[in-house]
């Protein structure tokens, strides 16, 4: 009897404390239905397990009952609204940078401000640069980067003869990801000047930067499990992050401190000045930023963005094609055509519609996860509709839904490579279906003001190495037309990356 009557002395407070959250949820998101488990505090918990490897269902679930609304599911410690209406869609992405935050999304998810520091996330310079320099410099890098992804498929892709060859395609792809990124951040005569002890080609600066987005997102959880105020220390003892930036400092000081030293003596402007990421950042840099440290720093967050989103992307494309091989004869004719005219060049794969439309089309049925357009809320808002946002919220758009919705697309769960391409001609609309451009109805790059700015270097490059692929080799999946089974982790799409694919040199 006084057993339980201390237990029920215990578990009034917490019952009573579970009743008030109860209270406070519904008062605050109470017009926000729940999906993919209960609303009730502690109950939630069960949800919000469920939802590590079923927020796609869950998400999908909430589009098909309440599409046009919103819904709320439940993740680990916290609710994330998921918005479904293209007008509301349109109204998130509007709303000011003070009242739904980009960044602040950014930071809860990769705790930014402890797994690289607190400038990267409140002076993100490197985006800026990206969807600049990057962008406006694409056609003079082009020959340079396209040179060392050859040479990256050569060395991951081992062809024999005739025969087919099977290549572990997810690990294959991440190297050849990141040579090909590595050669826009370090140019090539850098890499190529440094032979023996090649940066691109050092195995250990290469491991570092295809393990680091798994090392700051895992960091991320661990850091995320305590509270504030232990965050600092969890984050340095706790991750291996330090460690991979010192071992990024390592590799990279040397090549930073001979760039200053260049500065020192010629002044901002001389005779072999790389053209490269690390250069404009070096240029951009002020202040604190202009150290090793802090360049560093933003070299791995460039490569964080780009490495694995592309090598994800590129991975899928290929197990499409592979899975579909009848298509390759199309690519190669529009890529044969072109590159007779013009040569391996930027300007030659702008002109790929069909190469465009088939990556397009399989960011369509894969895309990086079921939602997209991360925010969150740091003031309360409401949307026109009167859906009400408390502060603090995590909001996100359903974009798989979306994607695989018949008033958006034709038949929507057919795989069609040609779908966007002839949309273009269609309606004799050029810019609107191509890759890189995104709407309400396409969010693989998000939407609105920061939507990817470095999809216009993605496209580029998953176009480039497409083309390369059907014009080197024949390939096809293991079990004819059956395509590797992804995983889905919280609400991202993993593609297989224990698959092969067979290659063999191309024969027509
Ligand atoms: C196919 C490959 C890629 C995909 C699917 C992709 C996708 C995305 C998405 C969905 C976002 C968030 C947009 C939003 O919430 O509205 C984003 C942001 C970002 N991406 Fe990409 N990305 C890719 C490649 C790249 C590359 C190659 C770079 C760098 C060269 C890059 C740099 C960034 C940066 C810096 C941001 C943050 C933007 C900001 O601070 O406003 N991405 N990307």
């Amino acid at each position: 009897m006084v057993g339980s009557l201390s237990e029920l002395a215990l578990l009034t407070p917490i019952l009573y404390a579970a009743y008030l959250l109860y209270m406070s949820l519904r008062r605050r998101m109470g017009n926000i239905p729940t999906v993919g488990g209960t609303s009730f505090p502690v109950l939630s918990y069960r949800g919000s397990f469920h939802n590590i490897f079923h927020a796609a269902e869950t998400i999908r679930e909430g589009y098909a009952k309440y599409k046009g609304h919103a819904f709320k599911y439940a993740e680990l410690g916290n609710w994330r609204v998921i918005i479904t209406g293209q007008r509301q869609i349109d109204e998130l992405c509007k709303a000011p940078d003070t009242v739904i935050s980009f960044a602040e999304a950014a930071n809860d998810s990769a705790q930014i401000v402890y797994t690289f520091a607190p400038e990267v996330h409140h002076d993100p310079y490197h985006a800026h640069l990206i969807r600049t320099q990057l962008t406006r410099n694409l056609a003079r890098i082009f020959p340079e980067m396209h040179d060392e992804l050859m040479a990256a498929f050569n060395d991951e892709v081992r062809v024999v003869g005739e025969d087919w060859t099977r290549v572990r395609l997810k690990d294959a792809v991440t190297e050849i990801g990141f040579h090909y990124v590595s050669s826009m951040v370090l140019s090539n005569t850098l890499i190529a000047k440094a032979e023996s002890g090649v940066l691109g080609r050092n195995s250990d600066y290469c491991l570092l930067n295809k393990t680091f987005t798994r090392d700051v997102i895992g960091g991320a959880f661990i850091i995320k499990l305590f509270p504030r105020a232990l965050r600092p220390l969890v984050s340095r003892f706790c991750t291996s992050v330090p460690a991979r930036i010192n071992r990024g400092i390592k590799h990279l000081e040397p090549t930073i401190k001979e760039r200053f030293e260049q500065i020192e003596k010629h002044g901002k402007n001389w005779a072999d000045k790389p053209n490269d990421m690390l250069q404009w950042l070096i240029d951009a840099a002020q202040g604190k930023e202009r150290t090793v440290r802090a360049l560093v720093l933003r070299v791995l967050a460039v490569n964080f963005a780009a490495i694995h989103t592309t090598s994800v992307t590129f991975t899928q494309v290929m197990y499409y094609l592979a899975a579909h091989p009848q298509y390759a004869s199309v690519l190669r004719e529009e890529i044969e055509a072109l590159v007779q005219q013009e040569g391996w060049t930027k300007a030659a794969v702008d002109k790929m519609h069909k190469t465009d439309s088939f990556v397009k089309e399989v960011q369509r049925f894969t895309g990086l996860g079921a939602y997209a357009i991360n925010r969150k809320a740091l003031k309360d808002f409401t949307f026109a509709d009167g859906t009400f946002i408390p502060a603090g919220t995590m909001i996100a758009a359903s974009a798989r839904p979306i994607h695989f919705d018949d008033e958006n697309y034709a038949n929507p769960d057919m795989f069609n490579p040609w779908r966007f391409s002839n949309m273009r001609t269609d309606e004799g609309t050029g810019l609107k279906y191509q890759m890189i451009s995104t709407s309400t109805q396409y969010l693989p790059f998000g939407h609105g003001k920061n939507a990817c700015p470095g999809r216009f270097f993605a496209a580029n490059e998953v176009k480039a190495m497409l083309a390369h692929v059907v014009m080197t080799y024949d390939v096809k999946t293991v079990e004819d037309g059956v395509i590797p089974p992804p995983f889905w982790v919280l609400a991202s799409l993993v593609p297989n990356g224990k698959a092969d694919v067979l290659f063999r040199k191309r024969q027509t």
